[in-house]
C-alpha cells in the first residue's frame, strides 16, 4: 500500500496556515491566493508557452515548478498544487480539452441519462490520477518545508455541471434541467462523483497533501432548496468519509470548503465536518462570523478586483477586512481566483498588508 511508505518529507517551517485552519492561535494572519500560480506571472506564461494545458497537468515536474513559482516571489503562508478540477471527469472516461481563449471544453458532454453508461463503472483512482499524486510528492519535497501544500478537488455539483454543459455557461440551463427532469439520475451521477472524489482526496493525503480544499465553484447558480438537495449532502459526505478514513490511521488533515455565492448555505456548511469555510467577496465578514458561530475558521474574501487599486488602497481594504474577521481562526485570501491581467506587485502589497496589519492588531489586544 502506497500510503504506508514513509516519504521523509522535509520538516515544516511555517505552520501558521495549518494552525489557523485548526483554530489554534497565530501571531499573524496566514495568507494565500486562489490561482496564485497563474497567467498574471510572466514566468508562468513563459513556462506554459506552447504546451497543452492537460499535458502540463500530467507532468509532475511541470506541476511542481508552477506550484513553486509564486512562492519565490511572495511571502505566502500556503501553496496549492498546480492541477485542475477537470482531471476527475477525465479519470472517469470523459475527454476534456483546454481551448485557449475559451477555457475547458468537453467535445462530447453528457446529453441524456443513458450517457451515464459512457462513464467507467469502476474508477481506479490510484492508477488514473497517479500523475497528480506524483506531482504532490515531488512538490512536497521541493518546497523544503517552507509552507504547507494544499491538495484540492472540484465538488460533485460543479463537476457535474461541466460534464453536462461541456464548458462554462451563463445560465447553466442544461445541467439545471437535469435536476428538474431527472432528479434520480442526477443523484446517481453526484454519488458516483463523490466516491471518486473521496478516493482522490485520500490519495492526495497519502502522497503528501497537508490540507484539502473542495471547490464548489458553481454552488451559487442554485437556489437554497436545490443547494440543500444537490450540493450540501455530497459536500458533507466527502468531508465525513475522508475524515473518518484518516482518523483510522491517526491523521487529521484540515479540510476547506468553498461554495461560491452560496451565502444561504453558510450555517449548514459550518456544520458539515469541514474545518474551514471559504467565502466569496459578496459576504460581510461579521455576518459570516455570526452565521458560522465559531464552529469553523473562515477564509477569504477580498474582491479579486481590489488588486487593481493602488497599493495604499489595498492596504486600507485589507485592514477593514481584518477588522471584520478578526485575526484568529482566519486565513486571508481572495473571494475567488486571480485574473491574468493583474499586477504581481499588487499581490505583494496584499500579502504584506495582511501580515503587517494582523501583527499590529494582535499586539494591541
Ligand atoms: C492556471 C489555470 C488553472 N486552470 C486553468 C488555468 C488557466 C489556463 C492556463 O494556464 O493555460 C484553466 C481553467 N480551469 C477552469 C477554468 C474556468 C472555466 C470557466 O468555467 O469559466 C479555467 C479557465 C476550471 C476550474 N479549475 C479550477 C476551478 C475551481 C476554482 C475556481 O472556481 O476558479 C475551476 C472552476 C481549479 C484550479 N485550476 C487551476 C488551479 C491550480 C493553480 C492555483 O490555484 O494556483 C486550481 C485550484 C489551474
Amino acid at each position: 500500500n502506497e500510503s504506508n511508505i514513509p516519504k521523509d518529507f522535509p520538516q515544516l517551517k511555517n505552520d501558521t496556515f495549518l494552525r489557523a485552519a485548526r483554530g489554534e492561535q497565530t501571531q499573524h494572519v496566514p495568507v494565500w491566493c486562489m490561482r496564485q500560480a497563474g497567467r498574471y506571472l510572466p514566468e508562468f506564461r513563459e513556462f506554459r508557452a506552447g504546451k497543452d494545458f492537460f499535458d502540463t497537468c500530467r507532468s509532475p515536474e511541470a506541476c511542481c515548478e508552477l506550484t513553486l513559482q509564486p512562492l519565490r516571489r511572495f511571502d505566502f503562508d500556503a501553496s496549492i498544487i498546480f492541477s485542475d478540477i477537470l482531471v476527475v471527469p477525465q479519470a472517469m472516461g470523459m475527454e476534456v480539452q483546454m481551448v485557449p481563449g475559451k477555457g475547458p471544453t468537453f467535445p462530447d458532454p453528457l446529453k441524456d441519462p443513458e450517457d451515464l453508461q459512457r462513464l467507467k463503472t469502476k474508477v481506479d483512482v490510484q492508477k488514473e490520477l497517479d500523475y497528480v499524486f506524483k506531482a504532490i510528492t515531488l512538490t512536497r519535497h521541493k518546497i523544503e518545508g517552507k509552507v504547507p501544500l494544499i491538495g484540492f478537488t472540484g465538488a460533485p455539483w460543479t463537476l457535474m455541471s461541466y460534464m453536462i454543459e461541456g464548458s462554462g455557461s451563463k445560465t447553466f440551463s442544461k445541467v439545471k434541467s437535469w435536476l428538474y427532469r431527472y432528479p434520480e439520475v442526477s443523484h446517481m451521477l453526484l454519488k458516483r462523483l463523490t466516491d471518486v472524489i473521496v478516493d482522490y482526496l485520500l490519495g492526495q493525503v497519502a502522497a503528501g497533501a497537508q490540507a484539502l480544499q473542495v471547490f464548489e465553484s458553481h454552488a451559487g447558480i442554485l437556489g437554497p432548496v436545490e443547494f440543500k438537495a444537490f450540493c450540501l449532502p455530497y459536500l458533507r459526505d466527502i468531508a465525513r468519509r475522508v475524515k473518518d478514513q484518516l482518523k483510522e490511521t491517526g491523521q487529521d488533515v484540515p479540510m476547506i470548503v468553498f461554495a461560491k455565492d452560496a451565502h444561504y448555505g453558510l450555517e449548514d456548511l459550518s456544520q458539515s465536518y469541514y474545518d474551514v469555510v471559504s467565502l466569496d467577496w459578496t459576504i460581510d465578514p461579521r455576518l459570516a462570523r455570526e452565521q458560522t458561530g465559531g464552529k469553523v475558521s473562515l477564509q477569504g474574501n477580498m474582491d479579486p478586483c481590489a488588486l487593481y487599486a493602488p497599493k495604499e488602497r489595498i492596504s486600507e481594504i485589507v485592514k477593514t477586512m481584518l477588522e471584520g474577521f478578526g485575526t484568529q481562526r482566519y486565513i486571508a485570501n481572495l473571494g475567488h481566483g486571480m485574473y491574468p491581467d493583474m499586477d504581481p506587485e499588487s499581490v505583494a502589497a496584499f500579502v504584506e498588508a495582511v501580515h503587517k496589519h494582523s501583527r499590529q492588531m494582535n499586539k494591541q489586544q
